[in-house]
């Protein structure tokens, strides 16, 4: 197996001088990133394809990756794109019925640089300590220089906070993503017009099985494309960088907003969101990355376990409804809290049709449990169009009334858990909803 023959020297560098050294997995050379730890214990084909990981050397913390090789069906996007890979134990010899590949070859094949043999555990607990860095991962002869060296690369790349990469990995031109594409019989139910910005395959797929056909736009179209979808509603994906510099996306859904047209964001889509409707963003410690990461839906009061990756989040009150900062768009909620770290996990105005989370309903990989938000949205859509709107305003008021009461037995719940750790990422640790962590994860 090619894999076995891979046994050049490795070294990951951290920004912070902490080193830690292997074996050459899939291309040997550089690769500069920020340093991310990521937690599922399965998907990591579709984790290495999500653009959202664009920029970032990703550590996985389940020790042996590569055990079902890779196949092209379940790759999330066109290529790999974390810009370096670090692992644990490589599977040496993939065995999968559905495999075409091993996970080292296509590595090799396009030129993703990683590193196997690192004790990961040792990394992410430095991670989660020290936050999220700048690294670099040397293999070959890139190896052999000084660690002094080595270093000065670390050090000389951007930082991923003012990062803009949405445009860096979508795409140029816009395709439709049809309902008996994944096979709807019956007519469309509706069009939207959804932003790549990073967008993973399984989110057209989950429309297209609702009957919702998907124009799929580049991440710089202007508010005329969108119009020209003739959308029923304007969907924002997932997409890596820094939210903060996502401007032409926040003045894009303002006008969106402003047509009184139906949103739905995930992830980056929901931090443009949050920023159009004038809240802040800021940089979490470590982030969230994995497909067990519990969240509680405050209108319903379930607890959905979900599928992460965001190092960034929204800064916004955890108490009840507020009027949107940027002052247009009446009242807002934060509809769904992190329950490790009260992490706003996402949001819902009241008075306009839109909502967005910051987690993964897609999954692809990860649990099922939030897909339905998808229906949420062609709910959403359906209530505009027959003019149900006010309806529809008025059923969410209801159930933020009851949220605050939800909110309030899930802490007196949550009070029991016996948090124990160093550092939550929120901004929020002192409110209502307990100072639990990440312990976990
Ligand atoms: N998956 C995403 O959309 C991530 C959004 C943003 N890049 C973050 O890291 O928070």
């Amino acid at each position: 197996m090619s894999n076995v023959q891979s046994k050049a020297p490795a070294v990951l560098v951290l920004e912070d001088g902490r080193t830690f050294r292997g074996r050459a997995y899939g291309a040997e050379g550089t690769a500069l990133g920020e340093a991310v730890f990521a937690t599922g214990m399965t998907g990591y084909q579709e984790t290495i394809t999500d653009p959202s990981y664009a920029r970032q050397l990703v550590v996985q913390t389940a020790p042996h990756i590569g055990n079902t090789g890779v196949n092209a069906d379940d790759a999330e996007s066109r290529r790999i794109w974390v810009a370096g890979y670090i692992i644990r134990d490589a599977a040496r010899r993939p065995s999968n019925w559905r495999s075409e590949q091993s996970l080292d070859e296509q590595l090799r094949e396009q030129g993703v640089v990683g590193i196997e043999g690192v004790d990961t555990r040792a990394v992410t607990r430095h991670l989660r300590e020290r936050g999220a860095m700048r690294a670099g991962i040397f293999s070959g002869a890139d190896a052999a220089l000084t660690e002094g060296q080595l270093l000065e690369q670390v050090l000389a790349q951007p930082s991923m906070a003012g990062a803009r990469l949405a445009e860096e990995v979508s795409i140029d031109e816009a395709y439709v993503v049809e309902p008996a594409d994944h096979g709807w019989t019956d007519e469309p139910v509706a069009t939207i017009a959804a932003l790549d910005l990073g967008i993973k395959a399984m989110t057209p797929k989950h429309f297209a099985q609702r009957g919702v056909r998907t124009v799929v736009l580049p991440a710089g179209a202007t508010f005329e494309d969108v119009v020209a979808a003739q959308p029923d509603g304007v969907f924002m994906s997932n997409g890596p960088g820094d939210p903060a510099t996502a401007d032409a996306q926040v003045d894009l859904l303002r006008r969106v907003l402003d047509k009184r047209m139906p949103f739905f964001g995930i992830c980056f889509g929901n931090q443009i969101l949050g920023r159009a409707l004038g809240f802040g963003t800021y940089k979490l410690r470590y982030g969230h990355r994995g497909i067990n990461q519990p969240v509680l839906d405050r209108r319903t009061d379930k607890v959905e376990i979900t599928s992460h990756n965001h190092g960034f989040a929204v800064d916004a009150p955890l108490g009840g409804p507020v009027e949107a900062p940027a002052g247009r768009y009446g009242r807002v909620e934060v509809s769904h809290v992190n329950l490790n770290d009260d992490v706003v996990e996402g949001l819902a105005c009241l008075d306009i049709p839109a909502f967005s989370v910051q987690y993964h309903p897609e999954a692809a990989a990860g649990p099922h449990d939030s897909a339905y938000l998808f229906d949420r949205f062609v709910d959403l859509m359906q209530a505009e169009k027959h003019g149900a709107g006010d309806a529809r305003a008025a059923s969410l008021l209801d159930a933020s009334s009851e949220s605050d009461a939800l909110a309030r037995a899930a802490s007196a719940e949550l009070g029991t858990h016996g948090s124990k750790v160093s550092g939550t990422q929120s901004r929020h640790s002192t409110t209502s909803l307990s100072s639990t962590t990440q312990e976990e994860n």
